[in-house]
């Protein structure tokens, strides 16, 4: 009988920046109670979790680590979300040996076993995009790229790496811009450097205004192509903003055409998972734990499954961890925070994770980032079409051909002499 008690700690923003642990933190529960009915995982043990709210502050969410800590019982690993909370989370919880595991970091300075030796994340890296990116480039033949960027250590390190991985492509960043609240010098620098292949990153509030004023400077149409991010909500440019004083066509004028990448984080085919449900079978079930009507509207929704896979992700580790120890004569209840060895068999465990959850195929690279799918799309009239799939781990290119462009065929990447013709 599972009557042996094992304990998580759970850190999640239910405010703040990102308040993803309004959808997460149900999901969590939702796995834990599915797992606890697995007689076949943790047989003889029961998964129990004490979580607190650190409404996206890396201050209160190391405040809650030390809370968990200090509080009965011993906790064998932490749930963490936000970047910036897994940043300090990850690299204290190291000195108690514990393993963190965030459902929604995307910073790319997490992926550093220097910094973070037992850190994990089911959450793709923002750098998800740019082998994406770079694909696309060759696919068009793009070699003269400009980027522009608000000035967040998110966005910073994300071009820093793209410029790592075009540089052995032999594609150019000819043109650097960023930006800290008002995009205007930034974009008008874009046009003036004759900018036409343009890499945007930057949070949806700013990219209202970037596209405010890309359309004002006119690059956007036949001559331009830009490539953004794709997790902004849906009709994100329709959202009310006094910070920009565009209408909604003018924006989507400036819009048409442009390209996203984005990590896919919900397993596209309605297949059976390792992980008890199938994915609509997971919708419907948050749907109803989340009780709105328009559940996408929450903060978190699009992460939840990753939320829930990082418990299976664990209880599949401590499983196999169980297992090993057995054969040495240890158990899992012998975990402490000054015990190194069950600590690296955990984190062994964790480094072999392979199976196919909610979220798709969940598995780490050596830095404990989250391997994950891309998928491309274009804006046609206003909305969305899928253009094509890259993973970048299998370097499998799909490719819908389904592109439409302004000038009936896509932008080239500088001026050639036709264009004066
Ligand atoms: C795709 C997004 C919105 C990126 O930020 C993550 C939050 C964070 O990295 O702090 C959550 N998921």
């Amino acid at each position: 009988p599972k009557d042996i008690p094992l304990t998580l700690g759970g850190i999640f923003p239910m405010s703040g920046s990102w308040a993803g642990g309004v959808a997460c933190k149900p999901a969590v529960m939702m796995a834990l109670e599915m797992v606890n009915n697995r007689p076949d995982i943790l047989p003889r043990y029961h998964l129990n979790m004490q979580y607190n709210d650190s409404q996206c502050m890396p201050g209160l969410g190391t405040k809650v680590l030390y809370q968990l800590l200090y509080d009965k019982p011993t906790k064998i690993m932490v749930l963490s979300g936000c970047s910036s909370v897994s940043t300090f989370v990850a690299q204290a919880a190291n000195m108690w040996n514990l393993i963190v595991l965030a459902y929604g970091a995307s910073s790319p300075a997490l992926s550093n076993r220097e910094r973070f030796p037992m850190f994990f994340r089911t959450h793709p890296s923002a750098t998800v995009h740019n082998p994406t990116r770079v694909k696309l480039f060759k696919h068009f033949k793009w070699n003269r790229i400009a980027t522009i960027q608000e000035t967040q250590e998110l966005f910073t390190s994300t071009i820093e790496d793209l410029e790592k991985r075009v540089k052995e492509a032999g594609i150019d960043i000819a043109v650097r811009q960023s930006f800290l609240t008002d995009p205007t010098n930034a974009v008008r620098n874009l046009k003036r450097q004759d900018a036409r292949v343009i890499v945007g990153v930057f949070y949806e509030d700013m990219a209202r205004r970037v596209f405010c004023q890309a359309y004002k400077e006119k690059l956007y149409g036949k001559k331009y192509v830009w490539l953004i991010i794709g997790w902004y909500p849906d009709n994100w440019y329709r959202t009310r903003d006094d910070r920009h004083n565009c209408t909604v066509e003018q924006l989507e004028e400036a819009l048409e055409g442009h390209l996203t990448t984005e990590a896919v984080i919900l397993h596209q085919e309605n297949t059976t998972t390792d992980v008890g449900m199938m994915p609509q079978e997971f919708t419907q079930r948050l749907n109803k734990e989340l009780n709105t009507s328009d559940p996408s509207l929450i903060t978190g929704y699009p992460e939840a499954p990753l939320a829930y896979d990082a418990v299976w992700a664990l209880a599949f580790a401590l499983n196999k961890t169980a297992n090993k120890l057995a054969e040495k004569g240890m158990s899992l209840e012998q975990f402490n925070y000054s015990n190194k060895e069950i600590a690296q068999e955990i984190y062994s465990a964790m480094n072999s994770t392979k199976f196919l959850g909610i979220s798709g195929n969940v598995a780490f690279s050596s830095q404990g980032d989250r391997i994950a799918r891309t998928q491309i799309e274009q804006m046609i009239n206003g909305t969305y079409h899928k253009l094509g799939y890259y993973d970048s781990l299998a370097d499998n290119f799909t490719w819908f051909g389904t592109d439409r462009w302004i000038g009936g065929k896509p932008p080239l990447d500088h001026t050639h002499v036709i264009d004066h013709l």
